[in-house]
């Protein structure tokens, strides 16, 4: 905390500066350089350790949710000794008020550049992916095959990709860029090896219990599957490679993307990051030494994926609660139209550990915790959507491990130090959620 959050400020102010001596317009330069004097009084405030004091009135949507949580818990607090989750995400409200206020920079995204550079260094695996899945996918078709074995290639399919999502997460991304040919072409075969050795990093693993869940769903007619995303660039280029699957195959009629009002704990996913991975797959050049088959893959990928926009298959949201210092607890409670329109889908998707985090609270609940329980309100309520956890493990928290849970914890405390921060355990954990019921609000 005391180290990290002034190091990732240190590099917005480095990047608003690059843009400052990029500018010609004095209004645009001073209106910048006022933005880059609020960004150091933020650091004052951070090195010097200054009490939270409320979001001044910007005009965002969050401003009250974030004054009245400030008010009722965390009077007089300061960075330091408020839940660290608290106030890290209370920085990254800070900085947006830094720019939220100005004339010609409220949009500014001091994340931006690391965002896009995440995806082009990224080329191995994304192009990986891109020659696989610019194909719509069909099952096979041979006469011989029966229903069965048709919708067996499906549910292997369904496993592998729902293990790219999940891994995209990963901090390194080391599963899928620094593989051999031998590896790819292990991945590249569903149900070999590959997966099998991936598989069994997921340490509280409910895949086979969500394609039960799919097939349940799957006579639905709005068949709604939605995305609380999380990183930008890559991650999200799995997420919509997944979500793809999900509409060819029908298992979903229309999937749902949440992402950020604003840069949000640096890599998380805002509205122009949506709009920028589209249309740098489809226009950019962000590949110098990539083929034309591999660009042309890539193309395809893109122009499908807006199409699915225009034809509203893919919709992108935006809830002001997805940012704001509020776990997901209190989604209930404290945002009642975001719970009621997440509980009219069939399931929502959970990426990432900050996401996993607000599900259970942060809390350091024993690792056999079963997964409804740890996320309390977003299971129990009535109409509580079904949700999934794909996150790979980078915080303390560890719930939904199973009985022997608490023991396998404390072996791998022993073994491999750092394992809860190493991104390279996983879990994936569904709640069945009670999807039907009538939402009711005290
Ligand atoms: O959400 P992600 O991208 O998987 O992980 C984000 C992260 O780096 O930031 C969070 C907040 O500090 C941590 O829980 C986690 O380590």
């Amino acid at each position: 905390m005391q180290s990290r959050l002034p190091t990732i400020l240190g590099k917005a102010i480095d990047d608003t500066t690059r843009t400052l001596n990029e500018q010609s317009s004095e209004d645009k330069i001073i209106d910048l350089v006022q933005c880059i004097e609020r960004m150091e009084s933020l650091m004052t405030d951070l090195s010097g350790n200054a009490k939270l004091r409320p979001i001044i009135d910007d005009n965002e949507a969050d401003v009250a949710l974030w004054n009245k949580e400030i008010a009722k818990y965390f009077q007089g607090k300061d960075f330091l000794n408020a839940p660290w989750l608290f106030a890290e995400a209370y920085k990254y409200r800070r900085l947006r008020e830094c720019f939220s206020v100005s004339k010609f920079w409220s949009d500014y995204d001091v994340f931006f550049r690391q965002k896009c550079d995440t995806f082009s260094r990224s080329a191995d695996a994304v192009f990986e992916l891109s020659l696989r899945f610019a194909e719509p996918f069909i099952r096979p078709s041979d006469p011989n095959d029966t229903p069965d074995k048709n919708l067996e290639a499906e549910r292997l399919m369904f496993h592998e990709l729902t293990q790219v999502c999940l891994w995209g997460n990963a901090t390194d991304l080391s599963l899928l860029i620094n593989m051999t040919e031998d590896q790819i072409k292990a991945l590249q075969s569903t149900g070999g090896d590959h997966l099998a050795a991936t598989e069994k990093n997921i340490l509280g693993n409910d895949l086979a219990k969500l394609w039960n869940t799919f097939q349940d769903v799957r006579d639905n007619t709005d068949r709604r599957i939605d995305f609380v995303l999380d990183n930008a660039g890559f991650e999200l280029y799995c997420d919509m490679i997944y979500a793809d699957f999900l509409i060819q195959t029908g298992l979903a009629a229309q999937v749902r993307f949440h992402g950020k009002r604003y840069p949000w704990f640096v890599s998380d996913v805002t509205r122009r990051d949506w709009e920028w991975l589209k249309n740098s797959m489809v226009y950019g050049q962000l590949f110098p030494k990539a083929n034309e088959v591999e660009l042309e893959s890539l193309r395809r990928l893109g122009t499908r994926w807006k199409q699915y926009e225009k034809e509203g298959k893919w919709v992108y949201e935006q809830h002001p609660y997805w940012c704001c210092g509020y776990d997901y607890w209190n989604l209930h409670s404290e945002s009642p139209d975001l719970f009621l329109h997440l509980s009219h889908c069939d399931l929502v998707f959970f990426k990432g550990d900050l996401n996993h985090r607000k599900l259970t609270y942060d809390c350091a609940a024993p690792a056999s915790t079963p997964f409804e329980v740890a996320i309390g309100p977003m299971a129990s309520s009535a109409g509580a959507p079904r949700v999934v956890s794909l996150r790979t493990i980078k915080s303390d928290v560890v719930v939904g491990l199973g009985e022997e849970g608490d023991e396998l914890v404390e072996r791998l405390d022993k073994e491999e130090p750092g394992w809860k921060i190493s991104g390279k355990y996983a879990v994936v954990l569904l709640s069945e959620g009670r999807p039907g019921e009538k939402v009711r609000f005290a």
